[in-house]
């Protein structure tokens, strides 16, 4: 006989998702992943029907429905998210003997905090800049400002009233850029949280040794960053087959992986810090499914 399934909405699992759990969770999950070959993490690459008909999509190109399941069963989760038109997202945790769902609940709040929790290639730093003022570049400022202490934080969006309005809801001092030029010329770290999908970051802008967490375009025709930066900067990456099946900075600037985050993780290649490095992170069920799990537990302890 199956319970009921618990259903957590976003203000829910904001409180219940912290940092602090999540961060080496995080870290422990990706680095096992890089291993391989091991029966403990089953991750398939995301699944993805992109709706394109503008009778649906206003902005044709720009929604699909993405399935991404993952199953770890030394640690009893079996989980998909669904990202459904426009980024709405669920995620489902199920029962892995019996098969009922366990729990269903806001995708939004997981997605933003465990994106911005890959922090293992960000060193001390002093400039900060980022592209975007959506969710995910909240969530990026959030953490790397938690974590790291920057002299100066810049923002830059393509309407700077919405770059204004992301900066009076923070509590410190962030510069808004009238240009991307502007935002990123001397900056040390610059994450890239747009929904472009023509480059807009462009690598004789950037300083050498800067690290780039480049977190928008997740689709094999869309760019963020120009084919300057990508082939010359160490590229690393969340999932080998992701990035190289879905991510159009990779697949249409024919740059070369270096490693995986977790093969770093894990302590099998280099982070490379003195270089210029950008991660590209397409997102993995994986992440999503630790996050679940953290956040269903919080729940039950509670309750
Ligand atoms: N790597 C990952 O795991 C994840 C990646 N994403 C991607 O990150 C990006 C941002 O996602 P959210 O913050 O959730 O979205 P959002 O809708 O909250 O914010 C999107 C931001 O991109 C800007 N933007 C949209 N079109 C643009 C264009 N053509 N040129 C420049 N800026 C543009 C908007 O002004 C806004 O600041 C998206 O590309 C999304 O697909 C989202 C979730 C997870
Ligand atoms: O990992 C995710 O979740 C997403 N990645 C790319 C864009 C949509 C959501």
């Amino acid at each position: 006989m199956s319970e009921s399934a618990v259903s957590l909405n976003k203000h829910e699992v904001e409180r219940l998702l912290t940092y602090d759990d999540l961060i080496p969770r995080l870290e422990s999950v990706m680095g096992k992943f890089s291993k391989r070959g091991s029966s403990e993490i089953i991750q398939p690459v995301r699944s993805v029907v992109p709706i394109d008909q503008l009778s649906v999509c206003k902005h044709s190109g720009c929604a699909f429905l993405g399935v991404m399941p993952a199953y770890l069963p030394a640690e009893g989760i079996l989980c998909t998210k669904m990202v459904s038109f426009y980024q709405r997202e669920e995620v489902l945790l199920f029962h892995p003997e019996h098969g009922h769902v366990t729990a269903i609940m806001d995708g939004e709040a997981i997605t933003a905090k465990r994106t911005a929790s890959s922090i293992s290639h960000i060193t001390l730093s002093e400039v900060l800049c980022i592209l975007g003022s959506g969710q995910q570049a909240r969530s990026h400022y959030d953490v790397f400002t938690k974590l790291f202490k920057f002299k100066e934080v810049r923002v830059w969006n393509r309407r700077k009233e919405m770059a204004q309005r992301f900066v009076n809801d923070l509590q410190g001092p962030v510069t808004v850029c009238s240009s991307v030029k502007e935002a990123v010329i001397g900056a040390d770290v610059i994450v890239t949280a747009t929904g472009a999908s023509q480059p807009i970051l462009f690598g004789e802008w950037v300083k050498p040794g800067a690290h780039i967490a480049a977190v928008g375009t997740c689709r094999p025709d869309w760019r963020e960053l120009d084919d300057v930066l990508m082939r010359e900067a160490v590229l690393y990456v969340d999932s080998r087959e992701g990035a190289t099946a879905q991510s159009g900075d990779i697949i249409l600037s024919g740059a070369e992986v270096f490693s995986e985050l977790g093969e770093v993780i894990n302590g099998s290649f280099p982070a490379q810090r003195e270089k210029t490095t950008v991660f590209k992170s397409l997102g993995m069920g994986i992440q999503d499914a630790v996050s679940a799990k953290l956040v269903l537990e919080k729940w039950n302890s509670e309750h």
